[in-house]
């Protein structure tokens, strides 16, 4: 895919149904360039989660070609997204966590499915708990932690093998405004880092919270690009994260 370039992923007309309902997603084109920071803005049942289901290879399109890590996704195998989707860190909005695993467990699957060894696996899986204040809490399971106690496992599980793209739909719904700005500065440590963040909000404060992030928002299905920047790679210096074959 020679004329995604640069980018990461790149979306050109895709447009989304469920079944025959009207198109819930229509004539999305954008670049997302690697290393940038993303929020995906818009009312409530604008199209955010459908949009991020496509990026985290969830749904397929009913139209349209998207292309990921230089790879056209329509002409892929079923078998081969795996391989896509271990290069994707996701935040769900119902958080998704493994009920009958500890909070720590949790947070380790996704090294333990890289294949990291035990011992390796402890003072990464310890730290990221702590970050998220829940060293106290990395015995609980699920059912034993608050809503927003939950959030920070499901972030922190996230991020713990970085992944090259993350994406959050609403990662700060359930907590205080200060937890809110913690899990951001999370999430810009991860970026700086050189993984690309889209974070899916309809709170416009947390856009100012991130001076260097890009604006998409969708209204009724349709992208609009409030301040331009999608259109062109942004301008500051963006780590390069290894590639993987
Ligand atoms: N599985 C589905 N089947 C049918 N329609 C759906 C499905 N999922 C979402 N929709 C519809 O698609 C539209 C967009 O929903 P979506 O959840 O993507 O919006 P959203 O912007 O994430 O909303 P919210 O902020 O409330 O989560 C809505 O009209 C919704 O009813």
């Amino acid at each position: 895919m020679s004329e995604a370039g640069d980018s990461i992923v790149q979306f050109d007309n895709v447009g989304l149904r469920y079944g025959t309902d009207r198109e819930v997603l229509s004539d999305i084109s954008f670049t997302l360039y690697p290393g940038s920071f993303y929020f995906l803005t818009g009312a409530s049942g604008a199209g955010k989660t459908s949009m991020l289901k496509l990026l985290y290879l969830a749904q397929r399109p009913t139209r349209g070609a998207i292309s990921m890590f230089g790879h056209d996704l329509i002409t892929q195998p079923r078998k081969s997204l795996p391989n896509f989707r271990r290069r994707i860190g996701t935040v769900f909005q119902d958080f998704r966590l493994i009920t009958h695993l500890s909070a720590f467990d949790n947070v380790a699957l996704p090294l333990r499915i890289s294949g990291m060894g035990e011992t390796e696996i402890q003072k990464p899986v310890a730290d990221m708990l702590e970050w998220v204040g829940l060293s106290h809490r990395s015995h609980a399971r699920p059912a034993t932690l608050s809503g927003g106690e939950q959030q920070r496992v499901a972030i922190a599980r996230a991020v713990i093998a970085r992944p090259e793209i993350l994406v959050a739909d609403e990662p700060t719904g359930n907590v205080d405004p200060e937890m809110a700005v913690k899990l951001l500065r999370l999430f810009e440590a991860l970026n700086r880092l050189g993984t690309t963040v889209v974070v899916a909000t309809h709170d416009v404060h947390l856009l100012r919270k991130v001076p260097d992030s890009l604006i998409m928002r969708l209204d009724k299905g349709k992208l609009s690009d409030p301040t331009g920047a999608l259109r062109y790679p942004p301008k500051r210096d963006i780590p390069r994260r290894e590639v993987q074959p």
